[in-house]
């Protein structure tokens, strides 16, 4: 879809890149030819996906760090061991952590897990990059993956939902504050893309998943190679002028859910041959 070379000379962090969706943006866009850090908590995890991805081919390498975003000075090391050997040009904040349940039993360490990841972590690793562009001159760009329920909320994921919202409003509040210097943020707001984490957490029962599929208009959930075409689009100068957007990609998913009549798919045909008007 894109030329070899779109994103050669990028240097990305990818938050959380050793797995499901972060992996598969971090394969693409060394594919791409970015020199690709990865990070998360799990060294073996981190190491095992850098082992296999770097086997493939000669594409730059992809290194990683283990790092727990949670951490502000464990974000602060990172960064710093990222800019030793040249700037960051691109993050994106990938990281996060969610689960089902039912609001009225969240405990307060519940909540604080989901908020210290998505929200807080999301802010420590943006503002520890945006702090050495804007000191160093450098242009930055910034994706956030978001969710589709990012505007709406959703039942049952309250922590979740609370925590996107903070990132799309940190996405819309920098780009303006930091696009006089350069410095681009963004965000994608997927819906159901299969991933072991999210379907071990979210998806308590196999026919679960297939609602996901059976209410989405296109009935299917996502691929990533769908995502990781629209990411690389956004994390490269294509999108130059793309500046505090949210791209959603969910198939039409959560639209489905907006219109009033929308719900009218369950009528049959005969429903509507008999509301049609009799001609006289
Ligand atoms: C299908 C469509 C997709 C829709 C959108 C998807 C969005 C996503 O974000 S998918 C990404 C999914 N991936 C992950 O979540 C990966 C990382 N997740 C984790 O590491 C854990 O799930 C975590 C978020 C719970 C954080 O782990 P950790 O910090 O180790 O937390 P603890 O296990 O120590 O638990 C802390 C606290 O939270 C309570 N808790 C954990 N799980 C649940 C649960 N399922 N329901 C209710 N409460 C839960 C746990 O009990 C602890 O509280 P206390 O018991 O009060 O100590
Ligand atoms: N899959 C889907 O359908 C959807 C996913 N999304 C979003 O896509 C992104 C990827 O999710 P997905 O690939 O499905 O799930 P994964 O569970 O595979 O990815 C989450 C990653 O975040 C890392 N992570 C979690 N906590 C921390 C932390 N404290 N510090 C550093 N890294 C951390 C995990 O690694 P480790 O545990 O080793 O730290 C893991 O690699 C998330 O932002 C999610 O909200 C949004 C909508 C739908």
């Amino acid at each position: 879809m894109y030329k070899d070379d779109l994103l050669a000379g990028k240097k990305v962090l990818v938050t959380g890149g050793g797995t499901g969706l972060g992996r598969s943006m971090a394969e693409h866009f060394r594919r791409l030819g970015a020199a690709v850090v990865i990070c998360g908590r799990r060294q073996d995890v981190l190491a095992q996906t850098c082992e296999e991805v770097n086997a493939r081919d000669d594409a730059p390498e992809m290194t990683w760090k283990g790092c727990d975003i949670r951490d502000a000075q464990a974000v602060h090391d990172m960064v710093e061991a990222i800019w030793s050997d040249g700037p960051l040009d691109v993050l994106v904040n990938n990281a996060a952590g969610n689960f089902i349940s039912r609001s009225h039993e969240l405990s307060s360490r519940a909540v604080d897990a989901v908020l210290g990841i998505v929200l807080h972590g999301t802010s420590y690793v943006t503002l520890a990059c945006g702090k050495r562009w804007l000191a160093g001159e450098h242009a930055g760009n910034v994706l956030s993956i978001v969710t589709s329920y990012a505007w709406t909320g959703s039942a049952y994921v309250l922590p979740s939902a609370m925590a996107k919202a903070g990132v799309l409003a940190m996405t819309r509040s920098l780009a303006v504050e930091w696009g006089p210097h350069g410095i681009r943020l963004n965000a994608i707001a997927p819906g159901p893309f299969p991933t072991k984490g999210a379907w071990e957490r979210l998806v308590p029962r196999p026919e679960l998943a297939e609602r996901f599929e059976q209410k989405n208009p296109l009935r299917r959930a996502g691929r990533h190679e769908e995502l990781t075409n629209l990411a690389c689009y956004l994390i490269s100068d294509q999108s130059g002028y793309v500046n505090g957007e949210v791209v959603t990609i969910d198939g039409g998913e959560w639209l489905q859910g907006a219109g009033q009549f929308n719900f009218l798919s369950e009528m049959t045909d005969g429903d509507w041959e008999a509301i049609k008007p009799k001609k006289k």
